[in-house]
């Protein structure tokens, strides 16, 4: 089970649970700075990430399931804002986001306000994501600006259902348990896993772009090697 996300409460106020799922091979810092600044902005209670096992949509990760949750784990150890669900590891098929989302629902029960956090770019081929405009049905969506991504939506189909259901003030995440899209302005990381993967294998550094105990891990297991 998911350290630390028994945070459900009867009595208190509204909280807010974020999911932020991905690949992470490797997770690196233009994941972990703009979400800690998006918890802020926001007023996430607590991030849960989410590493998939089959990525639906890109071919399987260099690195393995179980070195993936080492590095995602290495690298949230020391921040309580963050824990880790492995529950995407656990299974063979792709992962796909309504699926688990769909279970989490369940587990939280209906009033509780959930969110997925996305990047931009993922915002811009949520078209072609399984069941893409039920998503919201499950949960709110956040999406942190990324460096080199338009802004634009291509198709009108997914810029309609974008403008049905974004809101601008962060606030109403907390009042409903989800339908809402919140485009946050997060700081701009140009930091992609690809660079890091390429750069490992050139044999360059990889210090200011991951935590030290990840690129440690790396360094261990013989990781992106040449
Ligand atoms: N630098 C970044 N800024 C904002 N969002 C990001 C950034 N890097 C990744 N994300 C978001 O984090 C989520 C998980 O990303 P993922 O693990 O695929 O990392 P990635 O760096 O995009 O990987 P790769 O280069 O292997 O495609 C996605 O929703 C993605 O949009
Ligand atoms: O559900 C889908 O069809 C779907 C398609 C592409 C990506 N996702 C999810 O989006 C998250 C980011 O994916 P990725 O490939 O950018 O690491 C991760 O949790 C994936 O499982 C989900």
């Amino acid at each position: 089970m998911p350290r630390n996300t028994s945070l459900t409460s009867s009595s208190g106020p509204a909280l807010l649970l974020a999911f932020f799922g991905g690949t992470f091979d490797p997770i690196h810092y233009g994941h972990l700075k703009p979400v800690a600044s998006l918890a802020k902005i926001a007023g996430f209670n607590q991030v849960i990430l989410l590493p998939n096992n089959v990525p639906p949509h890109r071919p399987q990760p260099e690195a393995t399931a179980q070195q993936r949750l080492q590095m995602v784990e290495l690298a949230v150890a020391a921040d309580p804002l963050f824990s880790v669900d492995p529950r995407e590891l656990m299974v063979d098929t792709p992962s796909y986001t309504i699926e688990t989302l769909a279970t989490l629902r369940k587990e939280h029960g209906d009033d509780c306000p959930l969110a997925f956090i996305i990047g931009q770019d993922s915002l811009l081929t949520l078209h072609k994501w399984h069941r893409w405009a039920s998503l919201l049905d499950f949960c709110h969506l956040v999406v942190m600006a990324r460096p080199g991504y338009k802004e634009h939506l291509d198709t009108p189909e997914l810029q309609k259902w974008y403008d049905a259901h974004r809101v601008t003030d962060a606030e109403k995440l907390k009042q409903k348990p989800c339908g809402f899209i919140y485009q946050a302005n997060t700081p701009l990381l140009d930091i992609s896993a690809t660079e890091i993967r390429e750069r490992r294998h050139a044999g360059l550094d990889c210090s200011d772009l991951l935590p030290a105990a990840v690129e440690h891990y790396i360094e261990s297991q013989g990781l992106y090697r040449q």
